[in-house]
């Protein structure tokens, strides 16, 4: 078994094409997204978002990040709208943070880092499972929604709560009746691109849907969470390559 893809210098991002080939592939994410450079496409829709807080299962602690995970046996939390058509449903949600403020997501806007990136994972139900859909061009869904520093987010609080009993790659709780709709932004603007999973296999399967107003988490939340700090030795290492820009080239 090799070493396993992380992101420290001896197994980060520019070594995960060894590896996984695709690295160099059409449509890898992530990328920085130039605002003015942007089209505008009048025949795109409003996203549609759709969660039923009943469908949260659990939070595990999978070495790379946290991600609440979803009961996705049927169409209750879906995405449908925006640039995809048919149904897709909420798996999981996870973040990527930094080792400081000033780094951890990994689109960029302009070039601007922000602390955090929020991903919402949906997969299209015309195939039979996740696993199926992560292998077909248009088999996935990420929303993505930028965290900046600001005032302390009470929505993010009930996840950072749960940090603390995960805090061993891993681990994982029960995680029940946690309603993500409330993690979005007011406006559900976006933009949108064909890309890849931002972490090895690195499938170009996503659909990416990044929201164009970011959400607020105070500095305290952001290093308070036991689980953000032992996941930080993680991250730690993560800084390494934040400081070498997100994109992958
Ligand atoms: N950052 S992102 O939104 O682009 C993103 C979304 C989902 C996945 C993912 O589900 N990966 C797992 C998978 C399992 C089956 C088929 C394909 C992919 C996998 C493969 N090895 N480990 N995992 C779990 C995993 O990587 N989870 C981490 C997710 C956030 S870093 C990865 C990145
Ligand atoms: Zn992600």
């Amino acid at each position: 078994m090799s070493h396993g893809w992380g992101y420290g210098p001896g197994n980060g991002p520019d070594t995960w094409g060894e590896d996984f080939p695709i690295a160099n592939g059409p449509r890898q994410s992530p990328i920085n997204i130039v605002p003015k450079d942007a089209k505008y496409d009048s025949t795109l829709k409003p996203l549609k978002i759709k969660y039923d807080p009943s469908n949260a299962k659990g939070i595990l602690n999978n070495g790379h990040s946290f991600q609440v995970d979803y009961v996705d046996d049927s169409d209750s939390s879906t995405l449908t709208g925006g640039p995809i058509s048919g149904t897709y449903r909420l798996k999981q949600f996870h973040f990527h943070w930094g080792a400081s403020d000033d780094r951890g997501s990994e689109h960029t806007i302009n070039g601007i880092k922000f602390p955090c990136e929020l991903h919402l994972v949906h997969w299209n139900t015309k195939y039979p499972s996740f696993g199926d859909a992560a292998s077909q061009p248009d088999g996935l869904a990420v929303v993505g929604v930028f965290l900046k520093i600001g005032a302390a987010n009470p929505r993010l609080q009930k996840v950072l709560d749960a940090l603390d009993a995960i805090n061993t790659k891993g681990k994982q709780t029960t995680f029940s009746n946690f309603d993500s709709k409330t993690l979005l932004p007011g406006s559900l603007d976006y933009w949108t691109y064909d890309g890849s999973l931002t972490t090895p296999p690195l499938l170009e399967s996503v659909t990416w849907i990044v929201l164009r107003e970011p959400i607020s988490v105070s500095p305290a939340q952001m290093a308070n969470s036991a689980a953000f700090s032992s996941l930080e030795m993680e991250m730690l290492r993560a800084a390494w390559w934040t400081t070498t820009g997100p994109v992958r080239l």
